[in-house]
């Protein structure tokens, strides 16, 4: 559509400068305790200074022995007993070990029976089933090799990824510092929840929506009062939001009403980059500077706001905090719908996938939240596209924005 950006090159030039963003903010990693380093991103590769497991040790309760005498009706003795933690004697030729799930393997043993497929006298094992070397035993360095790079840099920690760092023998990791974000919603009509509703007036539901989103992606987000709808109180928050945050988020303001302010004042404070990308909901999306700080004005529209999140600022924050923005994921499934009526701009409708296909949530509105309250994915209609019952329609997942199953 004319003066409009597709939505991949929006997402593509976002991404572009979110990694020029990123560079800039190198130097601001810092070191982590471990149990307070869930949900940051890892800011350099991690290569482990140990064998896991140290040595090679018994996957299950039984006898360590020489693979040499498992065969099957071997009478042997019981020369020692290995529990876990505890240190081996080397192992006596044509003896077993009695040896406990964990504990290291005698030197001379490379193979466990497990005590079921024995039978026990005294000190007496006779082998009711041959074994073959190696059986029952975890290798040195089997989980993870010394010197291998366990988790790469870019990954957002999850409680396994700090399971594994602890097995290595890690403290604290070095992480990103969270973005600092500015969130910002500008209109005449916004009272915050707890006040009365006076007529004309709605309240700011924006604010939470954006203020989560965000906080659930790791970033630390301070929210500067509802702002006037003028240009002089427009600016002044973009000036205030910019010294302080690393990205600027507002919402509302940006579209082409009188009483829109956001467009003039970012171009008067610094510069727009893009304004207004071809989908729907979310077509006023503005991407630009505010002195030298990135400025992302979201659609006033609840709906359009959580779209556009998820197209494009998601992966802008993801990026700038050191994460690599996974691409979408885009699924085929049919229609369990019909639209004969086609749209001028991609549209992405809020849709849940059943066993029968993809259906739409009957409210499409912008303004209705409840669309992506019971959304559990995104179905991307291409400008122009109509729609039969059982033609495939391509789904995006909505992962960790995915409405509960109800
Ligand atoms: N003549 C035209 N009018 C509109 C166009 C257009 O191209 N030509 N675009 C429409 C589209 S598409 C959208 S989306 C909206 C977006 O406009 P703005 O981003 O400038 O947003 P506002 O006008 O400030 O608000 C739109 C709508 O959303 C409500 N709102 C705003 N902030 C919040 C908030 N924090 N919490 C809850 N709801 C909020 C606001 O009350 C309005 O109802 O413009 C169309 N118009
Ligand atoms: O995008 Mo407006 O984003 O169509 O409601």
């Amino acid at each position: 559509m004319a003066g409009m950006l597709a939505v991949a090159e929006a997402r593509e030039r976002l991404c572009a400068d979110a990694r020029l963003q990123l560079q800039k903010r190198v130097a601001a990693t810092q070191m982590m305790p471990l149990l307070q380093a869930c949900g940051r991103i890892l800011a350099q590769d991690v290569v482990a200074g140990i064998n896991v497991p140290p040595a090679a040790n018994s996957a299950m309760d039984g006898y360590a022995l020489a693979a040499a005498d498992a065969r099957l009706g071997a009478v042997l003795t019981v020369s020692q007993r290995i529990g876990a933690g505890s240190v081996a004697q080397p192992l006596a030729a044509g003896t077993c070990a009695r040896i406990l799930t964990g504990a290291e393997l005698p030197a001379g043993a490379d193979t466990v029976v497990i005590q079921e497929n024995c039978d026990r006298t005294g000190d007496q094992v006779t082998l009711n089933q041959a074994a073959e070397r190696g059986d029952n035993i975890r290798p040195q360095g089997q989980d993870i090799a010394a010197g291998s790079v366990v988790l790469e840099a870019g990954r957002r920690l999850r409680a396994q990824d700090l399971a594994l760092l602890a097995s290595i023998g890690l403290t604290e990791v070095a992480v990103h510092a969270p973005l600092k974000v500015a969130v910002l919603a500008t209109g005449d009509e916004l009272v915050e929840p707890g006040e009365a509703l006076k007529p004309g007036q709605i309240y700011n539901s924006n604010r939470y929506l954006l203020t989560a989103m965000l906080a659930e992606l790791g970033a630390e987000v301070e929210y500067l009062p509802a702002v006037a709808d003028t240009l002089a109180a427009t600016c002044e928050a973009l000036r205030q939001a910019a010294k302080r945050a690393d990205i600027i988020v507002t919402t509302g303001g940006v579209s082409v009403g009188d009483a829109d302010f956001v467009k003039p004042a970012v171009e008067a404070l610094g510069q727009l980059d893009i304004w207004r990308v071809a989908l729907k909901p979310g077509k006023p999306l503005a991407f630009g500077r505010v002195g030298e700080t990135p400025f992302i004005g979201l659609p006033g529209n609840p709906v359009s706001a959580f779209v556009t999140f998820v197209l494009l600022l998601e992966p802008y924050a993801q990026i700038m905090q050191g994460a690599e923005a996974a691409d979408l994921e885009i699924y085929t499934l049919a229609a369990n719908f019909s639209r004969n009526k086609p749209g001028g701009r991609d549209e992405y409708l809020r849709g849940r996938m059943t066993d029968e296909g993809v259906t739409l949530h009957p409210q499409q509105s912008s303004g209705a939240l409840s669309s992506v309250i019971g959304a559990d994915c995104l179905v991307w209609l291409k400008a122009g596209e109509t729609v039969e019952h059982g033609t495939l329609v391509r789904v995006l997942p909505l992962r960790q924005w995915r409405a509960a199953q109800a």
